[in-house]
Protein backbone atom coordinates (compact mmCIF):
# COMPACT_ATOMS: atom_id res chain seq x y z
CA UNK A 1 0.00 0.00 0.00
CA UNK A 2 1.07 3.77 -0.68
CA UNK A 3 2.44 5.60 2.03
CA UNK A 4 0.36 8.05 3.88
CA UNK A 5 0.49 11.21 1.85
CA UNK A 6 -1.72 14.36 2.78
CA UNK A 7 -3.55 15.68 -0.21
CA UNK A 8 -6.80 16.44 -1.97
CA UNK A 9 -7.62 16.78 -5.68
CA UNK A 10 -7.87 20.40 -5.60
CA UNK A 11 -6.05 22.47 -8.05
CA UNK A 12 -3.59 23.67 -5.54
CA UNK A 13 -2.17 19.71 -5.07
CA UNK A 14 1.23 19.98 -4.93
CA UNK A 15 2.83 18.44 -7.94
CA UNK A 16 4.84 15.45 -6.41
CA UNK A 17 1.57 14.21 -5.98
CA UNK A 18 0.52 13.94 -9.62
CA UNK A 19 3.34 12.40 -11.81
CA UNK A 20 2.19 13.36 -14.91
CA UNK A 21 1.30 17.33 -16.15
CA UNK A 22 -1.60 18.61 -17.52
CA UNK A 23 -1.14 21.13 -20.09
CA UNK A 24 -3.52 24.36 -19.56
CA UNK A 25 -5.18 23.63 -22.56
CA UNK A 26 -6.40 20.15 -21.68
CA UNK A 27 -8.05 21.75 -18.72
CA UNK A 28 -9.78 24.49 -20.56
CA UNK A 29 -10.84 21.32 -23.08
CA UNK A 30 -12.44 19.47 -19.87
CA UNK A 31 -13.74 22.59 -18.79
CA UNK A 32 -15.82 22.92 -22.19
CA UNK A 33 -16.94 19.05 -21.99
CA UNK A 34 -18.28 19.37 -18.39
CA UNK A 35 -20.20 22.68 -19.73
CA UNK A 36 -21.78 20.86 -22.28
CA UNK A 37 -22.46 17.63 -20.30
CA UNK A 38 -24.10 19.95 -17.56
CA UNK A 39 -26.27 20.74 -20.57
CA UNK A 40 -26.86 17.30 -21.84
CA UNK A 41 -29.90 15.39 -20.42
CA UNK A 42 -29.11 12.21 -18.17
CA UNK A 43 -29.80 9.32 -19.80
CA UNK A 44 -28.04 6.48 -19.76
CA UNK A 45 -29.13 4.16 -22.73
CA UNK A 46 -29.63 6.40 -25.72
CA UNK A 47 -27.00 9.69 -25.19
CA UNK A 48 -24.60 9.13 -27.88
CA UNK A 49 -21.24 9.83 -26.01
CA UNK A 50 -22.20 7.56 -23.12
CA UNK A 51 -21.55 3.85 -22.59
CA UNK A 52 -25.15 1.74 -22.98
CA UNK A 53 -25.93 0.89 -19.65
CA UNK A 54 -28.05 -2.32 -20.22
CA UNK A 55 -29.34 -3.40 -17.03
CA UNK A 56 -29.36 -3.10 -13.29
CA UNK A 57 -28.34 -5.06 -10.78
CA UNK A 58 -31.87 -6.04 -8.85
CA UNK A 59 -30.74 -5.82 -5.37
CA UNK A 60 -28.32 -3.30 -5.80
CA UNK A 61 -29.93 -0.16 -4.08
CA UNK A 62 -28.03 2.75 -6.25
CA UNK A 63 -29.37 1.13 -9.45
CA UNK A 64 -33.33 1.36 -9.36
CA UNK A 65 -33.14 5.21 -8.65
CA UNK A 66 -34.51 7.11 -12.11
CA UNK A 67 -31.55 8.90 -13.34
CA UNK A 68 -33.90 10.82 -16.30
CA UNK A 69 -35.35 13.19 -12.63
CA UNK A 70 -32.05 14.08 -11.90
CA UNK A 71 -31.20 17.48 -11.97
CA UNK A 72 -27.31 17.46 -11.09
CA UNK A 73 -24.77 15.53 -13.70
CA UNK A 74 -23.42 13.04 -11.63
CA UNK A 75 -22.14 10.01 -12.17
CA UNK A 76 -24.01 6.74 -10.76
CA UNK A 77 -22.12 5.15 -8.24
CA UNK A 78 -21.02 1.42 -8.54
CA UNK A 79 -21.55 0.25 -5.53
CA UNK A 80 -19.06 -2.87 -4.71
CA UNK A 81 -19.92 -3.23 -1.18
CA UNK A 82 -23.35 -4.01 -1.87
CA UNK A 83 -23.00 -6.38 -4.81
CA UNK A 84 -19.93 -7.94 -2.44
CA UNK A 85 -23.01 -8.58 -0.43
CA UNK A 86 -25.37 -9.88 -2.80
CA UNK A 87 -22.70 -12.16 -4.52
CA UNK A 88 -21.66 -13.57 -0.77
CA UNK A 89 -25.88 -14.38 -0.12
CA UNK A 90 -25.33 -16.32 -3.66
CA UNK A 91 -22.35 -18.19 -2.77
CA UNK A 92 -24.00 -18.94 1.10
CA UNK A 93 -26.85 -20.40 -0.33
CA UNK A 94 -24.35 -22.77 -2.91
CA UNK A 95 -22.12 -23.68 -0.26
CA UNK A 96 -25.29 -24.69 1.72
CA UNK A 97 -26.64 -26.90 -0.94
CA UNK A 98 -23.47 -28.37 -1.36
CA UNK A 99 -23.30 -29.14 2.46
CA UNK A 100 -26.78 -30.57 2.40
CA UNK A 101 -25.74 -32.95 -0.90
CA UNK A 102 -22.94 -34.00 -0.20
CA UNK A 103 -22.34 -33.23 3.72
CA UNK A 104 -18.85 -31.08 2.53
CA UNK A 105 -17.79 -27.40 2.95
CA UNK A 106 -15.07 -25.50 1.04
CA UNK A 107 -12.35 -24.50 3.07
CA UNK A 108 -9.66 -21.37 2.47
CA UNK A 109 -6.10 -21.54 4.23
CA UNK A 110 -4.57 -18.50 4.52
CA UNK A 111 -0.96 -17.98 5.02
CA UNK A 112 0.48 -14.70 6.45
CA UNK A 113 3.77 -13.78 7.11
CA UNK A 114 5.01 -10.92 9.33
CA UNK A 115 2.89 -8.33 11.04
CA UNK A 116 2.00 -5.84 8.73
CA UNK A 117 -1.43 -4.00 9.94
CA UNK A 118 -2.89 -3.58 6.41
CA UNK A 119 -2.57 -7.48 6.32
CA UNK A 120 -3.48 -8.39 9.19
CA UNK A 121 -6.71 -6.20 8.16
CA UNK A 122 -7.16 -7.68 5.33
CA UNK A 123 -7.11 -11.55 6.57
CA UNK A 124 -9.17 -10.32 9.59
CA UNK A 125 -11.88 -9.30 6.82
CA UNK A 126 -11.33 -12.35 4.61
CA UNK A 127 -12.20 -14.56 8.14
CA UNK A 128 -14.97 -12.95 8.45
CA UNK A 129 -16.31 -13.02 4.57
CA UNK A 130 -15.48 -17.32 5.46
CA UNK A 131 -17.84 -17.60 8.24
CA UNK A 132 -20.35 -15.17 6.57
CA UNK A 133 -20.68 -17.49 3.77
CA UNK A 134 -20.15 -20.90 5.43
CA UNK A 135 -16.68 -21.50 4.11
CA UNK A 136 -14.14 -22.98 6.73
CA UNK A 137 -11.35 -20.39 6.94
CA UNK A 138 -7.86 -21.54 8.44
CA UNK A 139 -4.98 -19.23 9.25
CA UNK A 140 -1.49 -19.78 9.25
CA UNK A 141 0.38 -16.59 11.13
CA UNK A 142 3.81 -16.99 10.33
CA UNK A 143 6.81 -14.57 12.00
CA UNK A 144 8.68 -11.96 10.07
CA UNK A 145 11.21 -13.77 10.31
CA UNK A 146 10.39 -17.46 9.05
CA UNK A 147 12.29 -18.77 6.00
CA UNK A 148 10.88 -19.41 3.17
CA UNK A 149 10.90 -23.19 3.74
CA UNK A 150 8.71 -23.05 6.46
CA UNK A 151 6.59 -21.46 4.46
CA UNK A 152 6.42 -23.90 1.45
CA UNK A 153 6.29 -26.59 4.13
CA UNK A 154 2.47 -24.65 5.08
CA UNK A 155 1.77 -24.53 1.20
CA UNK A 156 2.72 -28.18 0.94
CA UNK A 157 0.73 -29.54 4.24
CA UNK A 158 -2.28 -27.90 2.62
CA UNK A 159 -2.01 -28.88 -0.85
CA UNK A 160 -2.10 -32.63 0.83
CA UNK A 161 -5.14 -31.80 2.98
CA UNK A 162 -8.13 -32.52 1.00
CA UNK A 163 -10.20 -29.87 3.68
CA UNK A 164 -8.67 -27.40 2.10
CA UNK A 165 -9.75 -26.14 -1.35
CA UNK A 166 -8.02 -23.00 -1.44
CA UNK A 167 -4.24 -21.80 -0.79
CA UNK A 168 -3.89 -17.81 -0.50
CA UNK A 169 -0.59 -16.35 0.87
CA UNK A 170 -1.19 -12.90 1.51
CA UNK A 171 0.99 -10.52 -0.24
CA UNK A 172 3.52 -8.60 -0.27
CA UNK A 173 5.53 -11.30 1.68
CA UNK A 174 8.70 -9.85 3.85
CA UNK A 175 12.16 -8.78 1.78
CA UNK A 176 14.27 -11.92 1.96
CA UNK A 177 11.53 -13.94 0.37
CA UNK A 178 11.33 -14.88 -3.16
CA UNK A 179 7.73 -14.59 -3.93
CA UNK A 180 7.92 -16.67 -7.03
CA UNK A 181 9.43 -19.68 -5.20
CA UNK A 182 6.33 -19.28 -2.51
CA UNK A 183 3.57 -19.03 -5.02
CA UNK A 184 4.92 -21.86 -7.42
CA UNK A 185 4.57 -24.05 -4.59
CA UNK A 186 0.77 -23.76 -4.37
CA UNK A 187 -1.36 -26.80 -6.15
CA UNK A 188 -2.60 -25.30 -9.13
CA UNK A 189 -6.06 -26.64 -8.44
CA UNK A 190 -5.92 -24.33 -4.52
CA UNK A 191 -4.81 -21.61 -6.56
CA UNK A 192 -7.81 -19.26 -5.66
CA UNK A 193 -5.53 -16.42 -5.76
CA UNK A 194 -4.60 -16.95 -9.15
CA UNK A 195 -1.71 -15.87 -9.43
CA UNK A 196 0.59 -19.45 -10.84
CA UNK A 197 2.44 -19.14 -13.62
CA UNK A 198 0.20 -21.86 -15.64
CA UNK A 199 -3.08 -20.13 -14.32
CA UNK A 200 -1.45 -16.46 -15.50
CA UNK A 201 -0.27 -18.16 -18.65
CA UNK A 202 -3.48 -19.74 -19.75
CA UNK A 203 -5.18 -16.35 -18.79
CA UNK A 204 -2.46 -14.65 -21.27
CA UNK A 205 -3.62 -17.35 -24.16
CA UNK A 206 -6.19 -17.37 -26.43
CA UNK A 207 -8.04 -20.70 -26.62
CA UNK A 208 -7.07 -21.55 -22.73
CA UNK A 209 -9.27 -21.28 -19.22
CA UNK A 210 -7.72 -20.77 -16.65
CA UNK A 211 -8.44 -22.63 -13.72
CA UNK A 212 -8.58 -19.30 -11.24
CA UNK A 213 -8.85 -15.74 -12.64
CA UNK A 214 -7.20 -12.97 -10.08
CA UNK A 215 -9.60 -12.09 -7.37
CA UNK A 216 -9.44 -8.27 -8.05
CA UNK A 217 -9.35 -7.61 -11.59
CA UNK A 218 -12.29 -10.49 -11.46
CA UNK A 219 -14.28 -8.48 -8.87
CA UNK A 220 -13.93 -5.09 -11.36
CA UNK A 221 -15.08 -7.06 -14.61
CA UNK A 222 -18.01 -8.51 -12.32
CA UNK A 223 -19.04 -5.01 -11.63
CA UNK A 224 -19.18 -4.03 -14.70
CA UNK A 225 -21.42 -7.22 -15.75
CA UNK A 226 -23.70 -6.50 -13.05
CA UNK A 227 -24.34 -3.07 -13.45
CA UNK A 228 -25.17 -3.65 -17.41
CA UNK A 229 -22.07 -1.92 -19.13
CA UNK A 230 -21.18 -3.42 -22.22
CA UNK A 231 -17.32 -3.75 -22.72
CA UNK A 232 -17.76 -5.42 -26.13
CA UNK A 233 -15.88 -3.05 -28.71
CA UNK A 234 -16.12 -0.69 -25.95
CA UNK A 235 -12.30 1.56 -25.72
CA UNK A 236 -10.58 0.31 -22.34
CA UNK A 237 -7.41 1.93 -20.68
CA UNK A 238 -6.09 0.02 -17.90
CA UNK A 239 -3.73 2.60 -15.83
CA UNK A 240 -0.62 0.08 -14.13
CA UNK A 241 0.36 -2.47 -15.09
CA UNK A 242 1.24 -4.62 -12.55
CA UNK A 243 0.94 -8.46 -11.75
CA UNK A 244 -1.82 -8.36 -9.28
CA UNK A 245 -4.45 -6.07 -11.38
CA UNK A 246 -3.23 -4.33 -14.41
CA UNK A 247 -2.01 -7.01 -16.32
CA UNK A 248 -4.86 -9.10 -15.45
CA UNK A 249 -7.22 -6.53 -15.80
CA UNK A 250 -5.95 -6.08 -19.50
CA UNK A 251 -6.06 -9.58 -20.21
CA UNK A 252 -9.69 -10.04 -18.68
CA UNK A 253 -10.76 -6.65 -20.49
CA UNK A 254 -9.43 -8.09 -24.06
CA UNK A 255 -11.30 -11.42 -23.83
CA UNK A 256 -14.52 -9.10 -23.46
CA UNK A 257 -13.34 -7.91 -26.67
CA UNK A 258 -12.24 -4.56 -25.29
CA UNK A 259 -9.64 -2.37 -27.45
CA UNK A 260 -7.58 -2.06 -24.46
CA UNK A 261 -4.46 0.33 -23.62
CA UNK A 262 -2.06 -0.25 -20.84
CA UNK A 263 -1.20 3.19 -19.39
CA UNK A 264 2.31 3.03 -16.75
CA UNK A 265 4.80 5.16 -15.27
CA UNK A 266 6.76 5.76 -18.32
CA UNK A 267 3.67 6.76 -20.89
CA UNK A 268 3.70 9.56 -22.07
CA UNK A 269 0.71 11.82 -22.35
CA UNK A 270 -1.38 9.36 -20.55
CA UNK A 271 -3.85 11.55 -19.92
CA UNK A 272 -4.41 11.91 -23.79
CA UNK A 273 -5.04 8.27 -23.94
CA UNK A 274 -7.09 7.73 -20.69
CA UNK A 275 -9.24 10.59 -22.31
CA UNK A 276 -10.31 7.99 -25.10
CA UNK A 277 -11.92 5.57 -22.83
CA UNK A 278 -15.19 4.40 -22.69
CA UNK A 279 -14.31 2.05 -19.96
CA UNK A 280 -11.00 3.26 -17.60
CA UNK A 281 -9.49 1.03 -14.31
CA UNK A 282 -7.03 2.73 -12.63
CA UNK A 283 -4.40 0.64 -10.92
CA UNK A 284 -1.56 2.33 -9.90
CA UNK A 285 -1.93 3.43 -6.18
CA UNK A 286 -1.51 6.97 -6.00
CA UNK A 287 -4.00 9.21 -4.61
CA UNK A 288 -6.13 10.96 -6.68
CA UNK A 289 -3.56 10.21 -9.92
CA UNK A 290 -6.74 10.68 -12.56
CA UNK A 291 -7.77 13.69 -12.80
CA UNK A 292 -11.57 15.35 -14.18
CA UNK A 293 -9.60 15.79 -17.40
CA UNK A 294 -8.33 12.74 -18.19
CA UNK A 295 -12.07 11.27 -18.62
CA UNK A 296 -14.38 11.46 -21.61
CA UNK A 297 -17.96 12.41 -20.50
CA UNK A 298 -19.78 9.18 -19.89
CA UNK A 299 -17.11 6.89 -19.24
CA UNK A 300 -17.28 4.18 -16.73
CA UNK A 301 -14.34 4.31 -14.08
CA UNK A 302 -13.40 1.35 -11.71
CA UNK A 303 -10.66 2.75 -9.41
CA UNK A 304 -9.20 -0.07 -7.67
CA UNK A 305 -6.57 2.45 -5.54
CA UNK A 306 -6.86 1.89 -2.06
CA UNK A 307 -4.34 5.22 -0.83
CA UNK A 308 -4.32 5.78 2.92
CA UNK A 309 -4.09 9.56 3.51
CA UNK A 310 -3.92 11.75 6.36
CA UNK A 311 -7.03 13.20 7.74
CA UNK A 312 -7.12 14.40 11.17
CA UNK A 313 -10.52 14.48 10.97
CA UNK A 314 -11.05 10.87 10.85
CA UNK A 315 -11.11 8.53 13.67
CA UNK A 316 -8.45 5.98 12.90
CA UNK A 317 -6.26 9.54 11.60
CA UNK A 318 -6.22 8.81 7.90
CA UNK A 319 -9.09 8.17 5.42
CA UNK A 320 -9.22 5.93 2.45
CA UNK A 321 -8.62 7.71 -0.94
CA UNK A 322 -8.78 6.09 -4.97
CA UNK A 323 -6.14 6.61 -7.51
CA UNK A 324 -9.22 8.55 -9.33
CA UNK A 325 -10.09 12.07 -7.84
CA UNK A 326 -13.80 11.35 -7.21
CA UNK A 327 -15.26 14.40 -6.51
CA UNK A 328 -13.58 15.83 -10.44
CA UNK A 329 -14.58 12.52 -11.65
CA UNK A 330 -18.22 11.87 -10.29
CA UNK A 331 -19.61 15.20 -12.71
CA UNK A 332 -17.94 13.80 -16.06
CA UNK A 333 -18.09 9.76 -15.81
CA UNK A 334 -21.57 8.27 -16.46
CA UNK A 335 -20.83 5.87 -13.80
CA UNK A 336 -17.66 5.31 -11.26
CA UNK A 337 -16.61 3.03 -7.92
CA UNK A 338 -16.05 4.64 -4.28
CA UNK A 339 -13.09 4.20 -2.31
CA UNK A 340 -13.93 2.46 0.13
CA UNK A 341 -16.98 0.19 -0.82
CA UNK A 342 -16.13 -0.09 -4.71
CA UNK A 343 -13.62 -3.11 -5.31
CA UNK A 344 -12.05 -3.55 -2.28
CA UNK A 345 -15.35 -5.57 -0.85
CA UNK A 346 -15.13 -7.26 -4.07
CA UNK A 347 -12.20 -8.50 -4.25
CA UNK A 348 -12.81 -10.80 -1.09
CA UNK A 349 -16.20 -12.04 -2.58
CA UNK A 350 -14.39 -12.98 -5.58
CA UNK A 351 -11.88 -15.23 -3.30
CA UNK A 352 -15.15 -16.73 -1.62
CA UNK A 353 -16.28 -17.12 -5.34
CA UNK A 354 -13.03 -18.79 -6.42
CA UNK A 355 -12.82 -21.17 -3.29
CA UNK A 356 -16.42 -22.59 -3.89
CA UNK A 357 -15.04 -23.25 -7.44
CA UNK A 358 -11.87 -25.05 -6.13
CA UNK A 359 -14.21 -27.23 -4.45
CA UNK A 360 -17.41 -27.96 -6.40
CA UNK A 361 -14.54 -29.15 -9.05
CA UNK A 362 -13.23 -31.02 -6.20
CA UNK A 363 -16.36 -32.78 -5.52
CA UNK A 364 -17.77 -32.88 -9.29
CA UNK A 365 -20.54 -30.65 -7.82
CA UNK A 366 -22.26 -28.81 -10.29
N1 LIG B 1 -2.46 -12.93 -1.83
C1 LIG B 1 -3.11 -11.78 -1.78
N2 LIG B 1 -4.35 -11.69 -2.31
C2 LIG B 1 -5.05 -10.52 -2.25
O1 LIG B 1 -6.19 -10.43 -2.74
C3 LIG B 1 -4.44 -9.39 -1.61
C4 LIG B 1 -3.17 -9.55 -1.08
N3 LIG B 1 -2.52 -10.74 -1.18
N4 LIG B 1 -2.53 -8.51 -0.50
C5 LIG B 1 -3.16 -7.21 -0.34
C6 LIG B 1 -4.23 -6.97 -1.39
C7 LIG B 1 -5.25 -5.90 -1.01
N5 LIG B 1 -6.52 -6.58 -0.89
C8 LIG B 1 -7.70 -5.98 -0.42
C9 LIG B 1 -8.84 -6.68 -0.14
C10 LIG B 1 -9.97 -6.05 0.36
C11 LIG B 1 -9.99 -4.70 0.61
C12 LIG B 1 -11.21 -4.04 1.16
O2 LIG B 1 -12.19 -4.67 1.46
N6 LIG B 1 -11.20 -2.70 1.34
C13 LIG B 1 -12.31 -1.91 1.89
C14 LIG B 1 -11.81 -0.93 2.93
C15 LIG B 1 -11.26 -1.55 4.17
C16 LIG B 1 -10.85 -0.51 5.19
O3 LIG B 1 -11.68 0.35 5.54
O4 LIG B 1 -9.68 -0.56 5.63
C17 LIG B 1 -12.97 -1.10 0.79
O5 LIG B 1 -12.29 -0.78 -0.20
O6 LIG B 1 -14.13 -0.75 0.94
C18 LIG B 1 -8.85 -3.97 0.31
C19 LIG B 1 -7.74 -4.60 -0.20
C20 LIG B 1 -6.33 -7.90 -1.16
N7 LIG B 1 -5.08 -8.17 -1.49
Amino acid sequence: MASMIFTDCSSSTPSRLLPFTRSPLLRRQADVVLVRRLLTPLNFSCSRRRLTLRSSPSQSPHVSASLATETSATAKVIDGKAVAKQIRDEISAEVMRMKDAIGEVPGLAVIIVGNRKDSATYVRNKRKACESVGINSFEVPLPEDSTEEEVIKFIKAFNDDPSVHGILVQLPLPNHMNEENILNAVNIEKDVDGFHPLNIGHLAMRGREPMFVPCTPKGCIELLHRYGVSIKGKRAVVIGRSNIVGTPASQLLQREDATVTVVHSRTPNPEEITRQADIIIAAVGKPNMVRGSWIKPGAVIIDVGINPVEDAKSPRGYRLVGDVCYDEAKNVASAITPVPGGVGPMTIAMLLSNTLIAAKKVYNFQ
